[in-house]
């Protein structure tokens, strides 16, 4: 075989890394996360259950989930020369930036930052996974001009999370329905992002750099940045009928309609995408407003039977934010932080089992 032969646009479908962590199985229909379901998962279990299964590779028992909670609540305070940092970021910095900076930021203040051990990594994920609420957060708050906001401890990690967003201590309800977003946004096999992390990893550069490239892998409207972009989509319409109008007239300029299609789930609905759904529906009960559940299901029936796609997690991750009075730049920088403990996992694994990652190329320049 020639090395021609051997290029795919794109990778697609190329086995990239052997790992332990998950699978994407679309034949059963399943997100396997350490031997379990993801989805099922999402039905019993909540995001510091993931993460420990993420981290420790399995469920924890509740004297562990307590000692979790308690070291990420530890991690909440970021050095005061990131706030400062972020204060000096041009106003117009996309917030995504702003989490970028912050992390990078970070990298400064470990002490130990050639330790690469498991110990050591797994401390640095801990530690991220309790300041990345805080980053998040703080980056939206102070680029608009507001005053930091300082995490509430008696709170649960994803209350506390919506807490410093909105600003007001959740239900119980909101808090659930917010932690399982993070849940399902928590790991996803090989993404653009986790692929970016991993290839960084493996010139043994540090769980810092493999992050912050990541934030600029989620960035992008083909991946992560897709929630924010659905929403503004919605917004622009204020009813069904002009939900599909605004739908067709993107579809006829072949544009793409943001929160729909998938690398790999392709022709089928991500089944995360079902789980937000009805978390939707449980909000539109609550407030009696069922306009953009309306809306998205408009825009589902038109790309089904215009194009065969299906939604992805972030078509109905954005309405679900919108309800919970999460402001629509922090959507994507949510989803990172929520992405944080799968990157570290994949972090982990490269540095303990590495090789570089140096692909070759299929050269079409001038002849020679
Ligand atoms: C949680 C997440 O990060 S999930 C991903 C979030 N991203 C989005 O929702 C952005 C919108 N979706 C897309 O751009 C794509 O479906 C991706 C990037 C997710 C997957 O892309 P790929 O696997 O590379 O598929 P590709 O972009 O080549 O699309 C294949 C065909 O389907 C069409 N298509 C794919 N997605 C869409 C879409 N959302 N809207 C309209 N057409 C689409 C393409 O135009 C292309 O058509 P063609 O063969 O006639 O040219
Ligand atoms: O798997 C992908 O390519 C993108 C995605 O859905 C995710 O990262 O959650």
């Amino acid at each position: 075989m020639t090395t021609a032969e051997k290029f795919v646009p794109g990778l697609e479908g190329v086995i990239a890394a052997e790992t332990a962590i998950s699978f994407l199985d679309t034949e059963q229909e399943k997100i396997i996360i350490k031997g379990r379901n993801l989805i099922e998962l999402s039905q019993t279990k909540d995001y510091l259950d993931v993460v420990h299964l993420l981290i420790e590779g399995q469920l924890p028992s509740h004297t562990e989930k307590a000692i979790l909670e308690a070291a990420l609540k530890e991690n909440y305070d970021v050095p005061s020369t990131v706030i400062e940092v972020l204060k000096l970021l041009p106003k117009q910095t996309h917030p995504m930036d702003g989490q970028r900076t912050g992390i990078s930021v970070l990298a400064g203040f470990d002490n130990q930052i050639d330790d690469r051990s498991l110990e050591a990594n797994k401390n640095r994920a801990y530690q991220l996974m309790g300041q990345l609420p805080n980053i998040t957060v703080n980056s939206f708050r102070i680029l608009n001009g507001q005053d930091e906001m300082v995490p509430n401890k008696d709170l649960s990690y994803s209350a506390n999370f919506l807490y410093m967003i909105t600003g007001k201590v959740p239900t119980e309800l909101e808090a659930a329905i917010f932690d399982r977003s993070l849940l399902l946004y928590s790991e996803h096999e090989m993404p653009n992002s986790t692929f970016t992390a991993r290839v960084i990893a493996s010139t043994q550069s540090d769980i810092y750099g493999a992050l912050t490239g990541a934030v600029a892998s989620l960035k992008g409207n083909l991946h992560g940045g897709a929630n924010e972009a659905v929403m503004y989509m919605l917004k622009e319409a204020s009813s069904v009928e002009e939900f599909e109008k605004v739908i067709y007239k993107r579809l006829e300029q072949k544009e793409k309609i943001m929160g729909f299609g998938h690398r790999v789930y392709m022709k089928k609905t991500d089944p995360r995408a079902l789980i937000m759904k009805e978390s939707l529906k449980q909000l539109c009960e609550i407030d009696g407003d069922t306009s953009l559940l309306e809306m998205c299901e408009a825009g589902e029936k038109i790309l089904e039977k215009e194009k065969g796609l299906y939604p992805n997690l972030d078509y109905y991750a954005a309405p679900v934010y919108y309800k919970l009075g999460i402001p629509i730049p922090l959507y994507t920088p949510i989803f990172f932080s929520a992405r944080t403990v799968g990157l570290c996992a994949h972090v982990i694994e490269q540095h303990d089992h590495n090789r570089l990652f140096r692909p070759r190329v299929n050269y079409i320049g001038e002849s020679y």
